[in-house]
């Protein structure tokens, strides 16, 4: 599991475990610019022309190390050096010394960096990471300016794009990455969709500070990662039959909004579960049962929308249940709902339409429980708590909704969230921006729905299922890139099993 922690804890982090390993800030410096190699050896030629930038703090350090390691492999190196070279840190005077003579190493005055033509195929950013403290002006912000007009060149990040701080929102400039190399811990701004354009692609390298060593400093919140999803699954024996892999129920569909829940009820079938079954308005009856043979279907009285009949309609006869998808907002759906979530025991997932209705009838949020997960996008969610400033915000009010209504809140997106009532938030590492297409979120529905089915728990299933989500999402595109739909994701649901190694 990997930690994210704030700045002001990075480093404090990275000064005890000198004292208490007896290495010099130095030698993790040069752990993490080894770290910094590894990565960007699997990743470019030799002959790539590559310019590094380097400025006077620590990060510019670790600049300097990475361009001797690299030069010292064979590859075409050039340093541009930016800022105050005389209020240069320590570690970075240091490496400034161990660059060999034959390695060019330009200091980059003002009128330089307005006239500098540039010929090269990969910019290495180490001009500042996250001691940064204030918006870029002068130099830097010339610098990052001119950087970021550059076309057919790759721009890579060491740590953190220059400009953008660990824990805050971006106030100004800040480099536009392609892909951004973190030291051992993702940033928490690196979290943030209105940095998406910034970061480009992240990688986090470790660069030797244990995970126990890390607890110490745990700010509750985690990066998932490939091995703490596996261990969550669940192990099944040859001889399961059908009701072990869970009865769910999927709730939804309107008229013109069938397909929503047919999705969910796939994606149920191809995550594992025994049964699905869709409980929808009449009109969508013949849809599900002639496109999905697999499943069974429940109509509501309700011709065009889902109307609650009577009594418990048999609902508690199932292990989980996903509710809201394309199930729309008129009055009848409301009562609907309201009498569903008074009936229904069992675990949940509150989606799309029905979180709707949650925000228009806050009295119905009284029904959540530590059973209930909400997974809203970013729009959705902001009807439910009101408008917010920015991501940071957003995150800091998903923690209080959660713990306020002692569910779970999943807040979509790039590096969607997952906000528990005990205050811890974990990040999601998977998924692509191919995945932004209708109908994605009800396939996230079917997935969590079928792990809460398969009798995971709220946890594991919530965890699991947005990870294997954004997994499938990314097998789905590999082929398919802007082309990707919906169904493509369910169809590589299976795959995605086969890639965490669980059968
Ligand atoms: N021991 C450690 O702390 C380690 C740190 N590492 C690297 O060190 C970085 C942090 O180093 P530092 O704390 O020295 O910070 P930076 O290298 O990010 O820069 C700090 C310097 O920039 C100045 N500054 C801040 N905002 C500015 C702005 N807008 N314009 C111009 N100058 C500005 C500060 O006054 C300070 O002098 C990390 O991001 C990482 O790359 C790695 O080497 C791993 C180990
Ligand atoms: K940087």
């Amino acid at each position: 599991m990997l930690e994210i922690i704030s700045g002001s804890s990075v480093k404090k982090l990275d000064t005890d475990f000198i004292t208490e390993k007896g290495i010099t800030s130095h030698r993790l410096m040069e752990n993490a610019a080894l770290a910094f190699c590894d990565w960007f050896e699997e990743n470019y030629h030799r002959n790539d022309k590559v310019g590094i930038f380097c400025g006077p703090g620590n990060n510019g350090g670790d600049g300097l190390a990475i361009a001797r390691l690299l030069w010292r492999k064979g590859y075409d190196i050039i340093v541009f050096l930016v800022g105050d070279t005389e209020k240069a840190s320590a570690d970075c005077r240091l490496n400034r010394e161990l660059l060999p003579d034959k390695l060019p190493a330009i200091s980059m005055s003002s009128d330089d960096i307005a006239h500098m033509e540039f010929d090269l195929n990969v910019v290495v950013d180490a001009m500042l990471g996250i001691g940064v403290n204030r918006p870029l002006a002068g130099d830097f912000l010339n610098m990052v300016v001119k950087l970021n007009d550059l076309s057919n060149v790759r721009k890579v990040a060491v740590d953190i794009p220059t400009g953008l701080p660990a824990d805050e929102c971006l106030q100004g400039e800040a480099l536009k990455a392609d892909v951004t190399v973190s030291f051992q811990y993702p940033k928490f701004s690196l979290m943030f969709p209105e940095h998406a354009g910034y970061v480009g692609v992240l990688h986090v390298v470790g660069i030797g500070i244990g995970n126990k060593f890390m607890r110490q400093f745990t700010e509750s919140k985690y990066y998932l990662q490939p091995s703490d999803i596996s261990k969550r699954h669940l192990n099944f024996s040859r001889f399961a039959h059908k009701g072990d892999f869970g009865r769910v129920l999927l709730v939804g569909g309107s008229y013109g909004s069938i397909g929503a829940v047919r999705m969910s009820a796939e994606a149920a079938l191809r995550t594992g579960s025994g049964l699905a079954t869709c409980f929808v308005p009449a009109c969508g009856v013949d849809v599900i049962q002639a496109s999905l043979p697999e499943v069974q279907v429940i109509s509501s009285s309700g011709e065009k929308r889902l109307c609650w009949d009577e009594g418990d309609m048999g609902v508690n006869r199932f292990d989980a249940v996903g509710i809201g998808p394309g199930m729309g907002g008129s009055a009848e759906t409301v009562t609907f709902l309201e009498s569903f979530l008074n009936v229904y025991k069992g675990p949940k997932v509150i989606d799309a339409d029905a979180i709707n209705i949650l925000s228009n009838h806050k009295k119905l949020l009284n029904y959540l429980d530590k059973d209930a997960i909400l997974t809203p996008h970013i729009k959705e969610f902001e009807r439910l708590v009101g408008h917010c400033e920015n991501h940071k915000q957003r995150l800091g009010k998903a923690l209080e909704f959660s713990s306020e209504h002692s569910c779970v809140l999943v807040l979509k997106g790039a590096h969607t969230s997952i906000s528990f009532p005990d205050g811890t938030q974990y990040f999601n590492s998977t998924g692509n921006k191919h995945m932004a297409t209708g109908g994605a979120g009800d396939v996230l529905t079917g997935m969590i729905t079928s792990f809460l089915g398969q009798g995971y728990g709220t946890k594991n299933a919530v965890l699991c299922g947005v990870f294997q989500h954004g997994l499938a999402g990314e097998i789905a595109s590999e082929d398919k890139k802007r082309g990707t739909i919906a169904t493509d994701i369910i169809q590589a649901i299976p795959k995605s099993y086969l890639q965490l190694n669980v059968d």
